[in-house]
C-alpha cells in the first residue's frame, strides 16, 4: 500500500461553493493502490499550489501525489506550471498516454497541459478538473502505476515481464 495525498486546484472548491467531486473520485479509484494521508482544497494559485506539493513530499514523504484541475487554457489554470517549479525530473509518458487515450473519447483532452514528475521519492501527477476526467485518465494509468511507485521506491529490481 502506498501513502497518497489529493490536491484538488479549484477556486470555487475552495471557497466551498461547489463540492469537490472529483478529489473524491481519486480517493475512490485509488482506494486499491493506497491510503489517502492528506486532502487539500487549493485555490489556483502558483505558489499555493507548489508550496502544498513540498509540503506532501518533503515532511509527510507521500508517495503519490495526485491533483485534479488547473491543466487548461484558462488565465487561472497553473497546476503544471506550479508542478514543474517543484519536481526534480519529468515523467512525459504517464501525461502522454493520458491525453492520447482521451482523445478517444473527447478531442478537448487535448487541451489539458497536465505533466508528471518526480521530487525525490515523491511521483506526483496532474489530472484534468472534472470527475469523469479523472476517472478516465486515472483507468489508463493505474495498470502501471504500481509498477512504477515500486521502482521510484527502490522496492522492485526489475522492469522484466514474464
Ligand atoms: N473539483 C471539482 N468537483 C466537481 N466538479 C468539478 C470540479 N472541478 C471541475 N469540475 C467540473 O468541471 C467543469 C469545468 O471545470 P473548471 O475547472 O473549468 O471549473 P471552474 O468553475 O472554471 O473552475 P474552479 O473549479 O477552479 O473554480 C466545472 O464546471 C465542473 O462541472
Ligand atoms: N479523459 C478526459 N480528459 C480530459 C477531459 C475529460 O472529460 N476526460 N476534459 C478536458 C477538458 S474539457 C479540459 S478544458 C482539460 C483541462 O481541464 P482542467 O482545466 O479542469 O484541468 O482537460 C481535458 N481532459
Amino acid at each position: 500500500m502506498y501513502s497518497i495525498g489529493i490536491i484538488t486546484a479549484s477556486d470555487k472548491g475552495s471557497r466551498g461553493e461547489r463540492e469537490d467531486l472529483s478529489g473524491k473520485a481519486i480517493a475512490e479509484v485509488m482506494a486499491e493502490l493506497g491510503e489517502v494521508k492528506r486532502y487539500v482544497i487549493v485555490p489556483d494559485e502558483r505558489e499555493a499550489l507548489s508550496q502544498a506539493m513540498i509540503e506532501m513530499a518533503d515532511d509527510l514523504k507521500i508517495d503519490l501525489i495526485l491533483t485534479t484541475g488547473g491543466t487548461g487554457l484558462g488565465p487561472r489554470d497553473v497546476t503544471p506550471e506550479a508542478t514543474l517549479a517543484v519536481i526534480d525530473r519529468q515523467v512525459p509518458g504517464i501525461p502522454e498516454v493520458m491525453r492520447a487515450k482521451s482523445l478517444e473519447k473527447t478531442s478537448r483532452a487535448m487541451l489539458s497541459r497536465a505533466v508528471a514528475g518526480m521530487r525525490g521519492r515523491t511521483l506526483i501527477i496532474n489530472l484534468p478538473g472534472s470527475p469523469k476526467g479523472v476517472r478516465e485518465c486515472l483507468e489508463v494509468i493505474l495498470p502501471a502505476l504500481d509498477h512504477g511507485l515500486a521502482i521510484m521506491k527502490g522496492e522492485a529490481g526489475e522492469c522484466a515481464r514474464s
